[in-house]
């Protein structure tokens, strides 16, 4: 109860669409006194117009209106504006349609006469569990990108984030999986500086030991075999930008000896090569391990610990920020909605409920493919609790069918194998225990060309080919 107190007021808008002055006056009185910008109108007619003039945090309407009612009102609101959330204040003969309305997705109603503290508390809760405003406030706020956030702990969070940007420190990230690390690194990057070169990310538990020591390097021709050709390392590419250090802890120790000099000396040496080059890239680095133990057992050097860790920011697990699931689902449902070409136009308020209380131990990527469970699933306009409840059980599933599950494994194979032998189709394919001709025909089938993977050029247009997996 205490972050739905939080929330009241704050400015937030509300528009107010009821026939009788008396009671919307002294309504808008009681919400202004509350802290809400209030604007107030006689009819449903009057109510769409202000809507498409600017858009509120909330609507709160009388079910009778003269003219067209507030069925009428909801019913458009729910087409133009499903996001927007709706309180319906009924009569007693007008309750059936009330009760009709919630299950269609109205917030909640409120029976006349009715005790203004009740009305303060469903609005609270309304605000508090509905997508966040697409208003005038955040246009400062492109930095963010993707970042959803109600909470106060990510409020700050970010402030804290986007004050730290400005300068140039090595900042790691700490957060269990899925809270979100990656993206707050690339907020980061783009609150800075740096924001107009390169953004380059690296899962560094990821990579093979000697694979990545390539990747981050580069190699000169001949430095070990199937080094074919010169190739730059992600160190040099991100020159003037970021480079952001996924499961830093995974980094092998010689190679975080190797990137300490890099800090240090501010230089990048090809593997095979003496010839320093300048370089000047600013490292953001994040892990879900704890350092320290690492550290104490000897896998993670103190030195560059210091280096990488002069800012430490950390992402609270989504249990922690529960203000932050229901926009959260809402945002994705609308997003995957569209990928999906489904008119889904909300959630059920018991479905929503139901996310906003379950347990997220895989956090917001987990909450992620829940919402992309149900709504590849949705018969209905609104996702019922029964569906949401039923994807909360096979919670970590991305949703693929076969066919496209087994071309991306596929792909990626292939992908890893030319990263692996620097674009040689002769090895590659003994890799893989194919013939060379069936090996190209593979290639072929999955848009591969081998000769994006040798050389300088390899770098950007594996990123791209990644891209388009
Ligand atoms: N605050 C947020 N708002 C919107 N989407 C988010 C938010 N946080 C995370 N996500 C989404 O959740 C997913 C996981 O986020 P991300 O990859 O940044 O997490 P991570 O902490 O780096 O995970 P890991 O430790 O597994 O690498 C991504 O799809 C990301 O877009």
């Amino acid at each position: 109860m205490s972050d739905i107190k939080a929330l009241q007021g704050q400015g937030a808008h509300l528009l107010l669409v009821d026939d009788d002055d008396d009671l919307l006056r002294l309504l808008s009185m009681r919400l202004s006194a509350n802290g809400y910008r209030v604007t107030a109108v006689g009819s449903a007619e009057a109510a769409l117009a202000r809507l498409s003039i600017e858009l509120p945090r909330l609507v709160i309407s009388d079910i009778r209106l003269p003219e067209r009612d507030g069925m009428w009102l909801f019913q458009e609101i729910r087409r133009t504006y499903p996001a927007l959330p709706v309180i319906l204040l009924t009569a007693h003969g007008t309750i059936p349609d009330a009760v009709e309305a919630t299950t269609l997705g109205a917030y909640a109603y409120l029976t006349k006469p009715f005790d203004a503290k009740l009305l303060l508390e469903r609005i609270a809760q309304a605000l508090a569990l509905a997508a966040p405003a697409a208003g005038p406030d955040q246009r400062d706020e492109a930095w963010r990108g993707a970042i959803i956030s109600r909470s106060q702990c990510m409020d700050e969070l970010l402030a804290e984030a986007r004050l730290v940007a400005a300068s140039d420190a090595s900042i790691l990230i700490r957060g269990e999986s899925g809270t979100g690390k990656e993206l707050l690194a690339e907020a980061i990057h783009k609150a800075s500086r740096r924001a107009a070169a390169p953004f380059i990310a690296v899962n560094c538990g990821a990579i093979p030991e000697a694979l990545l020591e390539s990747e981050l390097f580069g190699h000169v021709k001949g430095a070990y075999t199937g080094a074919v050709a010169n190739r730059e390392g992600l160190l040099q590419a991100a020159d003037g930008g970021t480079l952001f250090l996924d499961e830093i802890g995974d980094m092998p120790l010689l190679l975080q000896v190797k990137l300490l000099r890099v800090l240090q000396e501010r230089v990048v040496r090809q593997l095979g090569s003496d010839v320093a080059r300048p370089v000047d890239v600013r490292i953001l680095s994040a892990t879900h391990r704890d350092l320290d133990t690492a550290m104490r057992e000897g896998q993670f050097r103190e030195d560059l610990y210091y280096r990488l860790n002069v800012i430490t920011l950390t992402l609270p697990p989504l249990d922690q920020r529960r203000e932050d699931v229901a926009p959260m689902a809402n945002q994705f449902l609308q997003a995957l909605a569209t990928k999906y070409g489904k008119t889904v136009r909300g959630f059920a308020p018991d479905a929503l409920e139901a996310l906003t209380t379950s347990a997220w131990p895989g956090n917001v990527r987990q909450l992620y493919n829940v919402v992309e469970h149900v709504c590849a699933l949705a018969t209905a306009p609104l996702i019922p609790l029964s569906l949401v409840q039923r994807a909360l059980r096979v919670p970590s599933l991305e949703v693929l069918s076969y066919t496209e599950a087994r071309r991306r494994f596929e792909r990626n194979y292939l992908v890893q194998l030319l990263k692996l032998t620097d674009g040689n189709v002769a090895d590659a394919a003994r890799l893989a225990e194919r013939n060379r001709t069936e090996f190209y025909r593979l290639l072929q089938k999955h848009d591969l060309d081998a000769s994006q993977f040798r050389g300088d050029v390899a770098i950007e247009r594996q990123d791209e080919t990644l891209k388009n997996q």
